[in-house]
């Protein structure tokens, strides 16, 4: 492993309607451990996944994703563009047993997608289907898998509307339960495969000259990494 002051990062946002899960799931991915009882989040919760680019290739490389889980209060959706700057993923969390928060996903997507310049698409409207090409990597998760196991096929088997307009992957799952991120499970890879994205997203832009960010990380880090 790299020493953490030579380690870079990408910030990768995790949106999705209050209560779907999105405090639990960032827990299962940066700690591999369930969340038990997380509290609402009031504006947002930054929690930071080590990350090895292109494993088991010669391209391989360690890399710090930042994960912002963002509260999904609708009481706060007017301050919450302050973090919506410099971001090389998104993360899109429905609640597989609620429809609501899945039709919802596209409102997060417009309201994250309108307040970044950096991801927005030339100022147009936002269209999922316009991020199928080479845009802002998305990965849209379907949480609670266990409650919604006796619920319609479609809503346990099948990509959702989505994640097919977006052209992203879609994981189905239960935070509770590490198994459901097992190391080489199809989740695992397609998580696996999206992080690769977002760090490709992030070093291959204009944004960075050479192999190196700009910044020097190691004091974000520093406490958290000891
Ligand atoms: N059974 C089950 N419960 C879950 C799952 N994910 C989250 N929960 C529960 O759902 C509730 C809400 O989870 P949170 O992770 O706080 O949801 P959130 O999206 O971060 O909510 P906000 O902070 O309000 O935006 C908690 O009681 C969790 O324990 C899951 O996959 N399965």
């Amino acid at each position: 492993m790299a020493a953490i002051g030579a380690i870079d990062k990408a910030k990768v946002l995790v949106v999705g309607d209050s209560g779907v899960g999105k405090t639990s799931l960032v827990h299962l991915i940066c700690h591999n451990e369930p969340c038990h009882n997380p509290s609402a989040t009031i504006g947002c919760s930054v929690e930071v996944k080590f990350h090895e680019f292109r494993a088991g290739t010669p391209a391989e490389k360690d890399y710090f994703l930042e994960l912002w889980d963002i509260g999904g209060s609708s009481s706060h959706r007017n301050s919450r563009s302050i973090f919506y700057h410099q971001v090389h993923g998104i993360i899109l969390v429905h609640d597989l047993t609620n429809r609501k928060s899945h039709q919802n996903l596209r409102k997060w997507l417009a309201e994250v997608l309108n307040k970044d310049t950096d991801v927005r698409n030339n100022g147009k409207e936002i269209d999922p289907e316009t991020f199928a090409g080479n845009q802002i990597p998305i990965l849209v998760i379907g949480s609670k898998a266990d409650s919604a196991e006796g619920l319609r096929e479609q809503s346990t088997s099948r990509s959702s509307a989505v994640a097919e307009e977006c052209g992203a992957d879609e994981l189905k799952l239960d935070s509770m339960n590490v198994k459901y991120l097992a190391p080489g499970s199809t989740n695992s890879v397609k998580l696996t495969k999206f992080l690769d994205k977002v760090i490709e997203r992030r070093y291959s832009s204009n944004q960075v000259s050479g192999n190196r960010s700009p910044y020097d990380y190691s004091e974000d880090y520093r406490d958290k990494f000891q």
